[in-house]
């Protein structure tokens, strides 16, 4: 994650507001408004009391009484006018974040869903992102409320009394900038934890629910509860400190909300004695400073949420600017299937090194069966054709063009790449094979099927092809799921097939049927990976790829 400072993630916040700035300005004129008319209640109450007082002062007591009914009324009016614009700004920007970090995500994937982080990734996609409701809705036109505001009472102040003026513009300064400050730096650093921990609480939540039999199994569920329970302690205590800050705010604005009104009297009494000011003048600059912290209060309360707010903007922020493992290519030459070539290959995770000057040539149409060692990088190397991680050193050709210069889109359509683990979504079974081809009709999903030895299968369900994949529940055998993934290798029709383990689950029947059918591909390049020799019959070569090497 990024290291911006709390004003830096503002202000890249602050940018996604652009196209929205209209709504933005009517929230912060209607927000203005608003607080005119709640600080004008009090105020009238005292020109009231000053025209009972024969000061001097002409005012309609009916026309004054009648404004301050019309301010009540308004004040709720304009407020709920306020919060409208807001909150449309807010979920209009939520939207719109979302749709960039799945945009994103498209472009970080594959290699940044392969790491161990994934609990955090999805607290950031759901949370984080939802937090800044509190950002969009309840934090810019505060401050822009409060400034606009503070500025019309200071001029205010001024018509009243020059030094009333100097005494109101501390008070608000110390309420509205000096105390959220003061907490936002205090707080930063437990802010930024606290979204943390409970990214790291859900990571943990994650993998106890996907590992739950396995837990059970081997008697680890009061151990895992019990981290559980520590992590929830943790977060918990650290929920605490932030509401500390929260009270110290609290209590720092009740104290100056206080003093400086009296503060403001006192100088009243003193410029009242020499003679300088009027009694009436006093009273009113004091109600009015009195009545007129609302503005600053509501932005010195921000602070505390605000924390958490940067927190979330921050990580949401750093996401959307993560740099992903290998670029989107367009505008690229289209690409012609050919031999592949693949030249003294050097790929390293990190800092483990899984290729070493690998070399591999594939002719076109034939068909390579690789076995090796477990983690000795079979996997590793299909990734490396799909192009999901960058190679360090050395290149892979595609009909001699490298494959770091071939359109990310004709990549995919030329290669089919079926993992070990066939990921089913919430859709009919049909539907969840048309995904490698969305245009194909029915036949042609149909006959994938065929190929893929399921057929038979689909057709013994209620609804055939129409079934729905989560009424089948969990109910799918690995050998069933396997052949799903197959039906859509064969559906993709691509001209380069990249098979990892595709039969590890099949009896020898339905294994028999798919090799069968793989053969009878023709002109396609085949690479098959599996630890068993006798799916490796089927193919024209045999790789034996140990610790990156060919033998
Ligand atoms: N995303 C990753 N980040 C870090 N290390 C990884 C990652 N994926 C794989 N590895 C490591 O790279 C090595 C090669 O992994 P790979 O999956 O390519 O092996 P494999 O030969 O296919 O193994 P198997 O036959 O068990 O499937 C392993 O040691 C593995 O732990």
């Amino acid at each position: 994650m990024r290291k911006w400072s709390n004003p830096v993630v503002m202000r890249k916040m602050l940018k996604l507001v652009t196209p929205l700035s209209g709504w933005m300005c009517m929230a912060v004129l209607l927000g203005i408004l608003g607080f005119l008319c709640a600080i004008f209640i009090p105020v009238g109450a005292v020109l009231l009391v000053i025209v009972r007082m024969d000061s001097g002062i002409h005012l309609s007591y009916g026309a004054l009484i009648s404004l301050m009914i019309a301010a009540a009324v308004l004040r709720g009016v304009l407020r709920y006018g306020e919060q409208a614009c807001n909150h449309y700004i807010a979920f209009k920007l939520l939207a719109l974040l979302r749709d960039r970090i799945f945009g994103k995500l498209r472009t970080l994937a594959p290699a940044r869903l392969e790491g161990q982080d994934k609990g955090n990734l999805i607290s950031v996609i759901t949370s984080d992102i939802e937090l800044l409701e509190v950002f969009y809705a309840h934090t810019i036109s505060p401050i822009m409320i409060a400034f606009l505001t503070s500025l019309l009472l200071l001029a205010g102040f001024w018509v009243i009394e020059p030094v009333f003026a100097l005494i109101a513009a501390l008070g608000y300064l110390y309420v509205g900038l000096w105390i959220p400050v003061r907490i936002s730096k205090l707080g930063k650093a437990d802010g930024d934890e606290y979204r943390k921990q409970s990214g790291d609480l859900s990571a943990y939540m994650l993998e106890s629910l996907r590992g739950i039999d396995d837990i059970r199994q081997f008697g680890q569920g009061d151990e895992r509860l019990s981290q559980m329970n520590y992590q929830s302690n943790k977060l918990n205590a650290l929920g605490r400190k932030l509401k500390k800050y929260e009270g110290k705010s609290t209590s720092r604005n009740t104290m100056a909300i206080l003093i400086f009104p009296l503060l403001l009297l006192f100088c009243g009494l003193g410029l009242h004695q020499h003679g300088m000011l009027s009694i009436e003048r006093i009273i009113l600059g004091t109600v009015l400073l009195f009545s007129s912290f609302g503005p600053v209060v509501a932005l010195s309360n921000l602070s505390n949420n605000l924390l958490l707010t940067l927190a979330s903007g921050r990580r949401v922020l750093s996401l959307l600017e993560e740099a992903p493992e290998v670029a989107e290519l367009s505008h690229q030459k289209p690409i012609e299937m050919g031999d592949v070539t693949i030249e003294k290959v050097r790929f390293a995770y990190r800092d483990k090194w899984v290729l070493k000057d690998f070399d591999l040539k594939l002719e076109k149409g034939s068909a390579l069966g690789i076995y090796g060692p477990s983690g000795c990088g079979k996997s590793t190397l299909l990734k490396l054709l799909m192009r999901f991680w960058s190679i360090e050193k050395g290149s892979i050709r595609i009909h001699g063009r490298d494959l770091r210069t071939i359109n990310t889109t004709d990549l995919r359509d030329l290669e089919s790449y079926m993992t070990q683990e066939t990921v089913l979504f919430q859709d009919t079974i049909e539907n969840n094979i048309k995904i490698a081809n969305l245009t194909a009709s029915h036949e042609q999903v149909a006959d994938a099927c065929q190929k893929a030895g399921l057929h038979t299968f689909i057709m013994s369900l209620p609804e055939g092809y129409q079934t729905k994949v989560a009424e089948l529940g969990e109910s799918l055998s690995g050998g069933e799921r396997q052949r799903i993934g197959l039906a859509r290798v064969f559906l993709h029709d691509s001209e380069l097939i990249l098979l990892d383990e595709p039969t590890s689950n099949l009896d020898a029947l339905h294994e028999g049927m798919i090799l069968k059918s793989l053969k009878a591909l023709k002109g396609k390049t085949i690479v098959l990976v599996s630890h068993r020799r006798s799916t490796l019959q089927s193919t024209d070569t045999i790789l034996n790829m140990d610790q990156g090497r060919q033998s």
